[in-house]
């Protein structure tokens, strides 16, 4: 048999799923808590411990290395790129290993390469997070020196956006959606007619505040703060990625434990979520913009669309935008080994990373 290896590690988890063609043959989400992710004294020792994860599935599940087609893995933040399938060379390797934006997603393309080598087939990465569609206008923040970028769930949100347009019948290039992903991190993201022309950067820029982010600060007392001696860089940096958002104020990076406390009479788990529905739906309704007033969906998906109070409640300040479709978790397993079965029936030629300029 020749599988499909697809390894895609989050902020909040680790999931690992083997193919067969377009088929999920095995799956496993692995969740990390706040404590285990802190727990590590440096990027190594972290890309390592998720490494040692995905071969002990393989163990598990008893797949022998040597049956491997092709392994594909979630794309980190690299230099901005064009939406497609890359090849994971040294050049890729480089460039996410120096990037100052650390995030897991940038230990994918290691682990894949590390394990591809080992089964002497090729790694490649899809729409990673750093697909860049933005409009010239969206790319203007309100200083030269601090342009607006595009890191965002690219691979998840075209993946949903694609599903619903086949869905309903329709070409994703004839549509104008608001795809919103809520995960460890949170982008909402328009669509226009198959281009991202505007998203929140979700890593350290802009946005919804999420459950380990912060999101949009007040910056002029972010940098008084910056500056006071009071924090080291890193300090400050955990602040916006990390230790942010629903994280600072409950310690806690999983949703699903405060929705439920929330739900049980907790009333400042409530207040919380409460803020976060508020701020991702202020920014679904700014997205009506950069669609022209045109919006034929808005999708919710990522673990916190599981969530049905979360979902609803944030409905209530959207429905009047368009109708909202529900799409709990991710396509981007089955999209890895879409773009992976592509490649290896020759339907999809992989582009060369260094090549790309953009
Ligand atoms: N049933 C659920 N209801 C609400 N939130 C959930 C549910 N299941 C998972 N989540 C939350 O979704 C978040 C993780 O989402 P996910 O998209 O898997 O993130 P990532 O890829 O960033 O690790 C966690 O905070 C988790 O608690
Ligand atoms: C860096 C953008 C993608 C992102 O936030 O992913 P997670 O929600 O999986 O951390």
């Amino acid at each position: 048999m020749q599988y499909i290896l697809v390894i895609n590690p989050g902020s909040t988890s680790t999931k690992v799923a083997i193919y067969e063609g377009e088929k999920e043959y095995k799956v496993k989400t692995l969740r990390h808590s706040i404590e285990e992710l802190q727990g590590f004294p440096s990027e190594e020792d972290q890309l390592q411990y998720r490494k040692e994860k995905v071969v002990e599935f393989l163990k598990e599940e008893q797949i022998d290395i040597s049956t491997l087609a092709i392994v594909m893995a979630r794309g980190g933040l690299s230099k901005p790129i064009e939406s497609g399938v890359y090849l994971v060379d040294e050049n890729l390797l480089h460039d996410l290993k120096e990037t100052p934006r650390k995030h897991a997603s940038n230990w994918a393309a290691k682990i894949a390469f590390d394990i591809a080598k080992e089964a002497e087939v090729n790694a490649y990465i899809a729409d990673p997070v750093v697909v860049d569609e933005l409009s010239d206008i969206a790319r203007i923040s309100g200083h030269p020196k601090f342009p607006r970028i595009s890191v965002f769930h690219a691979l998840n949100q075209k993946a949903v956006a694609k599903t619903y347009a086949n869905r309903i019948g329709k070409d994703y290039k004839d549509l104008n959606l608001i795809v919103t992903h809520m995960g460890g991190g949170v982008s909402v993201g328009a669509h226009l007619k198959g281009k991202v022309v505007d998203v929140n950067q979700a890593l350290d820029g802009d946005g919804p505040f999420s459950p380990e982010r912060s999101g949009t600060l007040p910056v002029g007392d972010v940098v008084r703060a910056a500056f006071s001696g009071a924090y080291t860089q890193q300090e400050m940096i955990s602040m916006l990625v990390g230790k942010g958002g629903m994280s600072a104020y409950l310690n806690t990076i999983d949703a699903k434990e405060v929705i439920d406390a929330a739900q049980n009479g907790d009333t400042k788990a409530e207040q919380i979520m409460q803020a976060m529905i508020y701020q991702i739906a202020k920014s679904i309704n700014s997205l009506v913009v950069p669609l022209n007033n045109e919006v034929d969906a808005i999708i919710l998906t990522g673990g916190l669309a599981y969530g049905q109070w979360f979902t609803s409640e944030l409905e209530k300040f959207v429905k009047h935008i368009a109708p909202v479709e529900i799409h709990p978790g991710e396509d981007e397993m089955w999209a890895l080994a879409f773009n992976g079965y592509q490649v290896i029936k020759k339907k999809v030629t992989p582009k060369e990373y260094g090549n790309t300029e953009y």
